[in-house]
């Protein structure tokens, strides 16, 4: 009799056991698909972690030919995503040589030429595309603009550069953008399927208030489209990349043209990628190529609760504001 009861419950507690498991296992697998763990990549290149993505950098060789520039830019951003880069990035005006003559006449409003041919590239590769930048007319006025488009082409961003390079180094460089390009007035964070990414253009970089910004609108990685120079780059460039990287705690990707020592600008290059830590974990030379890195957005999160700068911010006695 006790047999037989003790076996009747084991029968009952077994049936029981196994049915609880089922529906865990099932709802652990709703739960994996629907909160996007091992969720497939909008590229569909296989099981991956929505944390972790590649990034490749387009250090093309910009020179007085739009149309070899797009090409090129074409063949560079199929090799990057065939290399296996989620997120691609063109410098600071890939297709248009950086000089104040060049950027009338390379000028396109939007759409344009070259925004369409990056929003289809975008579209075909399933990728996020950071263009770099164009000059961009807007009425009577021109921008120094990055577009920025997801995986089905659309533009998710706009970044107008903020901050125009003007500056008269003795014995180094002088240029004056505000001879031919107007101010742009908009902090940049587009919403991307694996973080909050913040995009502004080479000067910018230097204005630890706007990197800022990017950081409190939730950028955990920052792209800049930039072409330093051979009087700034080898002073400022790394060091740049590492203090942004290192004051917002975010992954800093800076990407430069290649050196053309034809063109009357000769671009630093030396394009690198910051981690939140302030290491510099890929870098270019200044030749053309494509450089890859890997952002892991756990890191972020670990030397942010490890020693968390933006938490420990005496807002109470400051702040940093958008007007
Ligand atoms: N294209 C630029 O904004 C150049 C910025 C630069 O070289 C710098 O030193 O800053």
């Amino acid at each position: 009799m006790d047999t037989d009861v003790y076996s009747t419950e084991i029968k009952i507690d077994f049936s029981t056991d196994l049915s609880y498991l089922l529906r865990f296992v099932f709802l652990k697998i709703f739960l994996l698909e629907n909160l996007g763990y091992n969720k497939r990549t909008e590229a569909g290149r296989g099981e991956e972690k929505m944390n972790r993505f590649t990034i490749g950098i387009c250090q093309l060789r910009v020179e007085e030919d739009k149309k070899k520039n797009i090409e090129k830019a074409e063949r560079m951003i199929r090799e990057a995503v065939h290399q296996g880069s989620q997120v691609v990035v063109l410098p600071e005006m890939f297709q248009c040589p950086y000089e104040n003559k060049y950027f009338p006449l390379y000028a396109e409003e939007y759409p344009g030429e070259t925004t369409t041919f990056l929003s289809r590239l975008a579209q075909e590769l399933k990728i996020y595309l950071i263009g770099g930048s164009i000059p961009e007319r807007a009425g009577d006025i021109l921008y120094n603009t990055s577009y920025i488009f997801d995986g089905k082409g659309q533009c998710i961003g706009r970044h107008r550069k903020m901050h125009l390079f003007d500056i008269d180094i003795e014995g180094g460089i002088r240029f004056k953008e505000s001879d031919t390009l107007g101010y742009g007035g908009e902090v940049t964070v587009v919403d991307t399927e694996y973080c909050k990414i913040g995009v502004a253009i080479c000067y910018d970089m230097r204005f630890p208030e706007l990197m800022r910004l990017m950081a409190l609108e939730g950028a955990v990685v920052m792209i800049v489209p930039a072409a330093f120079n051979l009087t700034t780059g080898p002073a400022h460039w790394d060091i740049l990349i590492k203090a942004r990287a290192l004051d917002n705690q975010v992954y800093f990707v800076a990407a430069s043209p290649a050196r053309n020592m034809d063109a009357s600008y000769h671009a630093y290059g030396h394009s690198a990628i910051a981690n939140p830590w302030g290491e510099i974990v890929a870098q270019a030379h200044e030749e053309e190529m494509i450089l890859y890195g890997e952002i892991d957005l756990d890191k972020v999160k670990k030397i942010r609760k490890e020693l968390p700068l933006l938490k420990h911010r005496r807002i109470d006695l400051y702040d940093v504001i958008k007007k």
